[in-house]
């Protein structure tokens, strides 16, 4: 529990460096471990969810060693891993557990998968039932979830899978099983989702087609192991840039942020509010970086709609924030996933931006956030929960920035899951 002041007096200012992209350090980790030779990675997320993945591949017989944000990982090839002595903790995290059932589905012995309470309750059969199609041996609860066991199994089959969701983590579980499969694997999106196992299978020398939607790779060659840059996470970036847009007489910039057109959303969304957004792009040979500078600005209501939900889908909770503080109504539409996150973050977002007066409704899909809603405290302190999602722990506190009265956060130490050191950095911004 932590009591955080009211709003900075003299607002947000300088340059942060957030840490780096969750979703990029656990596929730089599971690339590495399946390349022959060493991989190098930089900019290395030491956050709870991605040292779940290390400690994965470490009880694989592995070798990482890490110091600090670097990373050595000391590649295996995938068929040379050793069975695990004990089960395979997934902790809090969703990508850990997709993308490894994927990858994991053709090895010669079984193992058992385990997670958190929250995990427990999110939705595995998404990716199960494709990968039964392909061959794998998995067992589930009844409900869907984990527990699980991925059993031994020698033969994976190539297939046509047309994506009932848009989810990166169920195209990235088909892509990591199909690179191991017998004849072709294709995958058709309706909407693009983030494409970082695709650049970086392609990094670590594999071969991957994508055209009109429709992804296709065969069985892979040797992976040789690379020097990765991880890009500093839009995702966590994003709570700095709503933050400064909307904390009066602010001016920051977020350095060397990931900027893939898969998942710049929180950008394009914020535009479209009316925000001005200064990105100077950074030149690099891999995934694209750049300086994100935001001042305090006015912004207005917009209608969110399925098509924008893939490229911005975690920065919906701090959007909606945002949205409180707009003119006019924001209107979040085909945005259902977000009730199967490590909350449900319509529900969630919902409850606590309200306990500070904000005006949200929630709808089964969405949300419609009406704006200009000045938040305040009747109390002494308003309590806001996390419920042990770390993406609404963040979120509230960035509305305790612009709170009138003090704000306490319960459940704050979520944030471990992706940005142990957010509110140390938030506060290195406040004057
Ligand atoms: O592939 C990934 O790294 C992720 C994909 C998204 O999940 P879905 O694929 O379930 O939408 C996202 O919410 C998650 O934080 C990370
Ligand atoms: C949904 C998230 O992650 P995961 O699915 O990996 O748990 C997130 O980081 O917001």
């Amino acid at each position: 529990m932590i009591k955080l002041a009211h709003a900075p007096k003299k607002g947000l200012h300088g340059k942060i460096s957030v840490p780096g992209d969750k979703s990029i350090s656990h596929r730089a980790l599971m690339f590495g471990a399946i390349a022959t030779g060493v991989t190098e990675i930089e900019n290395f997320l030491t956050s709870d969810d991605v040292l779940h993945t290390m400690a994965i591949f470490q009880a694989l017989g592995v070798s990482i060693e890490q110091t600090g944000t670097h990373v050595r990982v000391v590649g295996k090839g995938i068929t040379n891993f050793t069975a695990p002595k004990t089960a395979l903790d997934m902790g809090n995290s969703g990508t850990s557990t997709r993308l490894l059932m994927g990858l994991l589905s053709r090895q010669p012995f079984d193992m058992s998968i385990i997670g958190d309470s929250s995990l427990s309750k999110r939705p595995m059969r998404r990716v199960l039932t494709p990968l039964e199609q392909m061959g794998a041996k998995i067992n589930l609860s009844t409900e869907g979830t984990l527990p699980g066991i991925i059993q031994a199994n020698n033969q994976l089959n190539g297939m046509v899978y047309e994506m009932p969701v848009a989810s990166a983590q169920v195209k990235s579980a088909i892509l990591l099983a199909g690179m191991q499969a017998e004849g072709e694997t294709t995958i058709i999106e309706k909407l693009p989702s983030r494409d970082h196992t695709e650049r970086m299978l392609q990094q670590f020398g594999g071969k991957i087609s994508t055209k009109n939607g429709m992804i296709t790779i065969s069985k892979q060659g040797v992976l040789k192991g690379q020097h990765v840059l991880v890009p500093s996470d839009i995702s966590s970036a994003a709570f700095f840039i709503v933050a400064g847009l909307i904390t009066p007489n602010s001016e920051i910039t977020i350095e060397k942020v990931g900027i893939n057109p898969t998942r710049d959303g929180v950008l394009k969304l914020l535009k479209r509010m009316g925000a001005e957004i200064a990105i100077a792009k950074i030149p690099t040979s891999g995934e694209p970086l750049a300086d994100i500078t935001v001042r305090t600005q006015a912004l207005h209501g917009i209608h969110i709609t399925a098509a924008d939900i893939p490229s911005a889908v975690d920065e919906l909770p701090i959007i909606a924030l945002a949205a409180t503080q707009a003119v006019g109504d924001t209107i979040i539409t085909g945005a259902e996933e977000l009730r199967v996150k490590e909350t449900d973050r319509i529900a969630t977002v919902v409850s606590e931006l309200s306990k500070l007066g904000a005006s949200i409704e929630a709808r089964p899909d969405g949300m419609i956030i009406h704006g200009q809603t000045p938040l305040a405290t009747s109390q002494d302190s308003t309590v806001l929960e996390s419920f042990g999602d770390h993406r609404i722990a963040m979120m509230n506190a960035v509305a305790a920035l612009i709170t009138k009265g003090d704000v306490t956060l319960v459940g704050e130490e979520a944030m471990r899951v992706s940005y142990p050191k957010f509110l140390s950095d938030l506060a290195k911004v406040m004057q």
